[in-house]
């Protein structure tokens, strides 16, 4: 398997595997259904954008152990509930009757430089890029990490493809999306986590489920534009619940719509991190310098770039 993931060497002899854990973005989120368990079907969109985690492994280790830096590790306990750690343990145990004198605990190291709690599935993201690293040390084919990443959550299985991916169920039906084109991607957030569980209370508490045709997506877009004019056909379900309990998501929505150039203005996800499309990276690097004065002020973290256009184990 080959990753776009680095293989780095330290100054010493000793060599450290990382794994990059894109952000991913929902282009759109229909929520289609309910399950007796309470979870919500969906049907959604998910790209990923180039902005990313990484996860390294920084050495053998009597335990499996995390430490965190990077701009949002502050905050983020390295406890047993970390999305990392659990992802290590969960595949320890599937991997270990094969270990056969490799390495079993290791000192893993989190960067973490994209907001918590945010809808860009950052946690999700970082757990699937935790067990596509320690597949590769283990030698665990990368199909089986999809049981084991429904597990640890919805948004987990499409994170460990990685690649622009139609969810559906929950998130562990995954079909081949449209050929994305080189359009520019703005990311926004206010900086108020959001939860996930009370957004989708507060869609069930509001009326719930609409009945709409499924939506209609090609084989490829070509440009942005012509993704843009299918995407006004679908919409985030849960963009106005979450606007309900977070006000300021549709003040970062109407920035991001007056930035020259932008084609459509959307929260990905649960939210509160919104996202803007343009014709190319380069009119988003420009849109997310317009944007600069007014972040930096309110204290919006902004990310800008295109789209992450090769999946996880290409
Ligand atoms: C909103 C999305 O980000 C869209 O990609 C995902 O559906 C959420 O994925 P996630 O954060 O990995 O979600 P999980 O950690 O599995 O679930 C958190 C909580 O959100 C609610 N939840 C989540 C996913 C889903 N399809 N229906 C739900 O109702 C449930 O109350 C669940 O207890
Ligand atoms: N490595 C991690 N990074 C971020 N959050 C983590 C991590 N491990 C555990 N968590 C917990 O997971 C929860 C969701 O965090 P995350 O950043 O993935 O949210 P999200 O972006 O809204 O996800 P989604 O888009 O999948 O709903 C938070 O309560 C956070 O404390």
């Amino acid at each position: 398997m080959t990753f776009s993931e680095t293989m780095p060497s330290t100054a010493s002899t000793q060599t450290t595997a990382q794994a990059t854990a894109h952000a991913k973005i929902n282009l759109f989120l229909h929520i289609t259904g309910r399950r007796d368990d309470g979870y919500h079907l969906l049907d959604s969109l998910a790209v990923f954008a180039g902005a990313a985690d990484h996860v390294t492994l920084a050495g053998p280790s009597d335990t499996m152990s995390l430490t965190i830096n990077g701009p949002f590790g502050q905050g983020l306990e390295a406890d047993d509930q970390n999305l990392v750690l659990r992802a290590a343990r969960a595949l320890q145990v599937q991997a270990s009757p094969s270990f056969n004198g490799l390495t079993e605990n290791f000192r893993l190291e989190l960067e973490k430089n994209l907001p918590v709690s945010s809808g860009i599935g950052g946690g999700s993201a970082d757990a699937a890029a935790t067990l596509r690293l320690l597949a590769r040390e283990w030698n665990v084919d990368q199909a089986t990490l999809f049981p084991i990443a429904e597990k640890l959550g919805a948004d987990v299985p499409v994170c460990v493809a990685q690649r622009a991916t139609r969810m559906q169920g929950i998130g562990e039906i995954l079909a081949p999306a449209p050929i994305l084109p080189d359009a520019g991607l703005l990311l926004v957030n206010p900086g108020v986590g959001v939860s996930t569980p009370d957004v989708f209370r507060a869609f069930a508490a509001g009326g719930g489920i609409v009945e709409r045709p499924e939506a209609f997506l090609p084989e490829r877009w070509s440009t942005a534009q012509d993704m843009v004019a299918d995407l006004n056909a679908t919409t985030n379900d849960l963009q106005a619940p979450a606007l309900s309990q977070c006000p300021v998501i549709g003040t970062v929505l109407a920035s991001i719509a007056s930035l020259p150039d932008c084609l459509l203005s959307r929260m990905s996800g649960s939210g509160a991190t919104c996202f803007g499309i343009f014709p190319n990276p380069e009119s988003a690097l420009n849109a997310a310098r317009i944007l600069s004065e007014q972040s930096a002020r309110l204290g919006w973290w902004t990310w800008a770039g295109g789209f992450h256009h090769t999946g996880s184990s290409t």
